[in-house]
């Protein structure tokens, strides 16, 4: 069976709100913050929800570093970790493309599409659909927070519709 030429995907601004379906966003805009070390630190205070499920589970804290990707970008296929959330935070202000649908069985309807800013990250909720890392324009560097432990962490589909982002504004 052949597969149909990619479908254009519209960009949405990332807010709180729009990406409540999927997770959480990592900003520092509109999040509880108060002065600790005597005045001398901001703390932006609990800004996620890490989720770790199955066996011997236990947080891993990573760097990424992604090679730069350009429009046209395809996006044939989604991947979800069923045992744990996954953060993902820019530490050299690298945007990133995310691509995400739902939890749940893949509804491809649902798919959508987000631009981090540079001072933007994300947190994909435990079951989250989402593309694999696209840092957009340059390379860049992610702090990357997940789960580890025993037990399969990771299902790809590939999608029967596949998508195209044509613009990056
Ligand atoms: N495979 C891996 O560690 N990274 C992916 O899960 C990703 O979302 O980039
Ligand atoms: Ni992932």
């Amino acid at each position: 069976m052949s597969v149909p030429a990619p479908l254009p995907l519209r960009i949405e601004p990332l807010t709180r709100e729009a990406f409540a379906p999927f997770g959480d966003v990592i900003e520092t805009a509109g999040a509880a913050a108060f002065p600790i070390n005597a005045g001398t630190t901001t703390r932006y205070h609990d800004l996620v929800q890490v989720e770790l499920a199955g066996e011997a589970p236990r947080t891993l804290v990573n760097l990424f570093e992604g090679k730069a990707w350009h429009a046209p970008i395809a996006i044939r296929m989604l991947e979800r970790h069923p045992l744990g959330s996954q953060a993902f935070y820019p530490v050299d202000g690298g945007r990133m493309l995310i691509v995400v649908a739902p939890p749940g069985e893949l509804d491809e309807s649902k798919i959508r599409a987000f631009i981090s800013a540079p001072d933007q990250g994300v947190n994909y909720a435990r079951g989250t659909w989402h593309h694999p890392l696209l840092c957009l324009q340059h390379p860049g560097r992610f702090l990357v927070v997940d789960r580890g432990g025993e037990g399969h962490n990771c299902d790809e589909q590939l999608l029967k519709q596949p998508l195209s982002v044509l613009n990056l504004r």
